[in-house]
């Protein structure tokens, strides 16, 4: 098929950003210079450039692969880094964090854990990875391998339980570097459990890791509201786009009959996150099974429950977010 044909094809404004162009047996392969967009529009260059090349006779496939600001042999190869954040405590920001990572597995995504809440590390219980210690290759951290196909690392997995609050500073911004920079070979995305609040480990975690974007939970109460406005500032200062806002304990599911009742209203989160500009990605309702299950090690979105499908529901949403990077 005739490149040329192909490139005239493209509106002028794509044109320009070619960086190359090849066509065979029908499947057009295009690579787009898209440095300097944010994801939306790096989104709306991919799929503009899809519906031009496919529209010419001939076409049956279109492939776009978008160039960031370097080339992507230049780029460090590691996973894409996804914050999981709460301004305040027991929200179930940990819970969240382990249903998402399972629900993506489930959708065939590679996914990783770091658990960086020194004050109450809770993700070796909730991924069933409890009194296992990782082992280290050349100094290395190697994750630990969860029954549910995630990939994970805890502090608790490196101290005994109940000894991470007394460390001092040093200690654990130590171990939380070498957790960050462990062996995450084979893993895409690495979802990192953040210490609720925003206070000094938080920031040192956003700036040295930089996540490529921040979910934020919150419960449906002002309080809670007002501490993930904070968490939100904190990542906005970072640079670190919000992904969007999760409500957590939305509505109580009856244990008998299932029906979800909302005791402390509903859609507040939705509507703060409204209010400050920022996606809503879903709620969850509180719902004994799920406090009883994760306690279990048995994450609620393994199973197949109206538990599995609330965090799946989410989980699709974050994985359009990762995919409207542009891989
Ligand atoms: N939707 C829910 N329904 C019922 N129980 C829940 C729900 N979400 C979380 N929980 C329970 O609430 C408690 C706190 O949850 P979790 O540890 O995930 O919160 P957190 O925000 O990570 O807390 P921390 O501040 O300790 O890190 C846990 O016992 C958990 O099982």
């Amino acid at each position: 098929m005739d490149e040329n044909l192909l490139r005239a094809s493209l509106p002028a404004s794509i044109a320009a950003r070619v960086r190359s162009l090849k066509s065979r047996d029908g499947t057009v392969t295009v690579v787009l210079d898209a440095a300097g967009m944010d994801p939306r529009e790096r989104s709306a260059l991919e799929s503009e450039a899809k519906s031009a090349l496919s529209a010419v006779e001939g076409v049956a496939d279109v492939r776009v692969a978008l160039m960031a600001d370097r080339a992507p042999a230049a780029e460090p190869s590691g996973p894409v880094i996804v914050a999981v954040g709460s301004g305040k405590g027991g929200v179930g920001k940990s819970t969240l964090t382990t249903n998402l990572a399972v629900a993506l597995a489930r959708a065939g995504r590679r996914v990783g854990v770091v658990d960086a809440d020194i004050y109450g590390p809770s993700q070796p219980t909730l991924l069933h990875t409890q009194g296992q210690r990782p082992k280290a290759r050349d100094k290395q951290l190697i994750p630990l391998d969860s029954p549910y196909g995630v990939k994970v690392l805890s502090v608790g997995h490196l101290v005994d339980p109940g000894k991470a609050v007394a460390w001092r500073g040093p200690m654990a911004g130590g171990a939380l570097v070498q957790m960050m920079e462990a062996d995450w070979s084979g893993v895409d995305v690495l979802l990192l459990d953040l210490p609720p609040g925003t206070g000094d480990v938080q920031i040192t975690m956003i700036q040295k890791h930089k996540p490529a974007g921040a979910v934020i939970v919150s419960t449906p109460q002002d309080l809670a509201l007002i501490d993930a406005r904070r968490a939100a500032e904190l990542f906005a200062q970072a640079q670190v786009p919000v992904i969007g806002m999760v409500e957590n304990m939305a509505g109580y599911a009856c244990p008998h009959c299932g029906e979800i009742s909302d005791p402390f209203g509903r859609g507040a989160v939705e509507s703060e996150a409204e209010a400050e500009g920022l996606p809503f990605l879903g709620r969850i309702p509180l719902d004994l099974a799920i406090r009883q299950a994760s306690d279990a090690g048995e994450p609620p979105a393994a199973g197949d429950g109206p538990q599995a499908e609330a965090f799946a529901a989410i989980a699709t949403r974050l994985g359009a977010w990762l995919d409207s990077r542009g891989g």
